[in-house]
């Protein structure tokens, strides 16, 4: 800020200086011709001259002093602006609020709907003060060196210029952001062509397709934008002829002046570049920017606010060593649960105990509400109804975030982080990461260490073909990278583990290996499996049968199997499928 108002009082001092200096050129012709008195002395006249040259060499270097500050800022900006909104939608344990319309909107509008960011808003504060300090300088001069109508005329036009060219700016990028259907499906085609689907096209034959269809849909798309510019040039020219209007009326007036001799040669040669200067330091985009910016800027600070009103954290009430948690069990007590804006009950009434050191496997159909158990059991959601009691202690008065850090989980859409193999292993608690002995075990039980010693970079490849030397794993590599991880965390002192679909992408027989393993691994831990394949279920010490929201069977394998229920059903489909299907015929 202080260099672009430092920046238009130079481009003043210029004005100011070179009227000086035109002002005194005849005066000093004259004495050199007959030595007049009156006249500027050569010597002064040096002076004014040399500290014009030193004012018009400084002002040359503004821009590219003010480009590096501005870049500067902008990074700065870029960075503030992103832990600002990051920070607060990242801190609560749980993660309703990441449903909730109004906390989404807040999210939206601190990010910049409508195509403005906070940071383009803010980055250009200092260039509209300084085209307001501009405004008012010249003005100044003018009214100071001429006359104060003029000044006051050219003000009155440029506001009216900027409000109304503001106005025209501000519609045209609101038909830009607009965000119709037809610029958001260009988009998504663009995407699915660069990134999300290069096998597919292929393998279909759909890249003539695709490409004009992304023609079709982007013309579609911009043609509003089109529109409304070309509308928008009709007034533009309006406008511009006002402004034309008001310079020409202001430039005569001077120039009459200067031609009876009223206004003498140092006024005429300083006014008429302040009058210039008026019109140019219109600044309709600033304006547009800034004041959008702002309002950004507001949703930002009201992000924490409105989180915290909304969504407040749970107040931790007892005094628990979450540490040695559990001891003996995890209950669930009458436990309902919706989603928030859902009426569907996903969880009805629902009991369930999960003893520690016990490897209990959970199964039901899809969308039986399982994955859902897992998040009320990590905190990330609280139960509409019921509690969910941890060696008694209903889980809402226990230290969230400790318990948190008690539970390892390997979620169905695990997150593949594009950074090497160590990252993604010691992810499961990142305060043991330099744990190299505790890294090599975890590699060797989940059966990492053979793919690790294959990759170029060991332990340091990063896991995504985008980065130089990166790799890419197939699915079952990546199953075993994320056991590593949860398997890390239990090292480090996790005491319940919950596997959803840990094998899915493993082949059969690595499949049957690595579940015995796991079993063996983590006897000493809580642990809940979900999974459809029933040679991993079977494994387990006792299986419980989630269905309408309940616990409908719970026993051992062959227990389930005696009783002839749901279970048994399933398993039976499950192994006749084993017994009669291709994969039989192949064997
Ligand atoms: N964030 C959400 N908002 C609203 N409804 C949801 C949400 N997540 C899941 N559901 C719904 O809750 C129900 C249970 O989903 P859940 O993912 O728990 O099932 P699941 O038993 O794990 O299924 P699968 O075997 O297919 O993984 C489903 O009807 C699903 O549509």
């Amino acid at each position: 800020m202080g260099l672009a108002v430092f920046g238009s009082l130079l481009g003043m001092a210029v004005t100011l200086l070179t009227g000086r200096v035109v002002g005194a050129v005849p005066g000093v012709v004259d004495r050199a011709h007959d030595g007049s008195p009156g006249a500027m002395p050569i010597g002064e006249f040096s002076w004014l001259l040399g500290g014009l040259l030193v004012v018009f060499v400084v002002d040359s270097l503004k821009p590219a002093v003010q480009q590096v500050a501005s870049m500067v800022m902008d990074a700065g900006l870029v960075r503030a602006i992103g832990t600002g909104i990051t920070g607060p939608l990242l801190a609560p344990r749980r993660i309703q609020h990441l449903e909730d319309a109004e906390v989404l909107d807040v999210q939206e509008r601190a990010k910049g709907k409508g195509g403005f960011h906070l940071a383009q808003g803010l980055g250009n504060l200092p260039w509209l003060l300084a085209s307001r300090v501009t405004l008012v300088g010249s003005a100044v001069i003018v009214g100071s060196m001429f006359a104060w109508w003029v000044a006051a005329m050219l003000v009155a036009v440029t506001f009216l210029l900027e409000w109304y060219g503001g106005r025209l700016i501000e519609r045209e990028i609101d038909v830009w952001w607009g965000n119709t259907e037809e610029q958001r499906r260009s988009h998504y085609l663009f995407d699915l062509g660069m990134r999300d689907a290069p096998k597919e096209l292929r393998v279909f034959g759909l890249h003539t397709w695709l490409v004009d269809r992304y023609v079709r849909e982007w013309t579609a798309g911009y043609r509003p934008v089109w529109a409304r510019r070309r509308t928008n040039a009709k007034w533009s020219l309006l406008i511009g002829g006002i402004h034309l209007i008001a310079n020409g009326i202001a430039i005569l007036a001077v120039g009459r002046a200067a031609y009876d001799g009223s206004l003498p040669l140092t006024q005429v040669a300083t006014a008429l570049p302040a009058i210039l200067a008026i019109g140019q330091s219109s600044n309709g985009f600033g304006v547009v920017q800034v004041r959008r910016g702002l309002s950004a800027y507001r949703a930002m600070r009201d992000l924490p606010g409105t989180i915290a009103a909304r969504h407040p954290e749970p107040v931790v009430t007892t005094k628990h060593r979450v540490e040695t948690m559990p001891a003996r069990e995890i209950r669930f007590e009458k436990v309902s649960f919706h989603y928030p804006g859902s009426g569907k009950a996903v969880l009805r009434d629902l009991d369930l105990t999960i003893n520690a050191r016990e490897a209990l496997a959970l199964v039901g159909i899809n969308g039986a509400g399982k994955s859902t158990l897992v998040k009320l059991l990590g905190g990330a959601y609280q139960p509409t109804s019921g509690r969910i009691l941890v060696d008694g202690v209903d889980l809402a008065e226990l230290d969230l975030a400790a318990w948190q850090r008690r539970v390892a989980a390997i979620v169905q859409d695990f997150v593949r982080f594009p950074l090497t193999v160590t990252d993604n292993v010691v992810f499961g608690a990142v305060e043991r990461a330099g744990d190299e002995l505790t890294l090599a075990r975890v590699a060797r039980e989940s059966g990492i260490d053979d793919v690790v010693r294959r990759l170029p970079k060991g332990w340091d490849t990063i896991l995504d073909k985008t980065f130089d030397g990166g790799v890419d794993l197939s699915g079952g590599e990546w199953q075993r990278v994320a056991l590593a991880r949860a398997l890390f965390a239990v090292h480090a002192g996790a005491s319940v583990l919950v596997l959803d679909e840990p094998a899915a992408a493993l082949d059969v027989r690595a499949e049957s290996e690595l579940v015995e393993r796991y079993l063996e691994l983590t006897s000493g831990v809580a642990s809940l499996i979900i999974s459809h394949r029933f040679s991993v279920v079977r494994n387990a010490d006792r299986i419980c049968v989630l269905s309408d929201g309940r616990i409908v069977e719970d026993g051992t394998h062959e227990e389930l199997l005696a009783i002839d229920g749901e279970y048994a059903g399933m398993f039976r489909l499950q192994a006749e499928r084993y017994v009669t299907g291709p994969e039989a015929v192949d064997a």
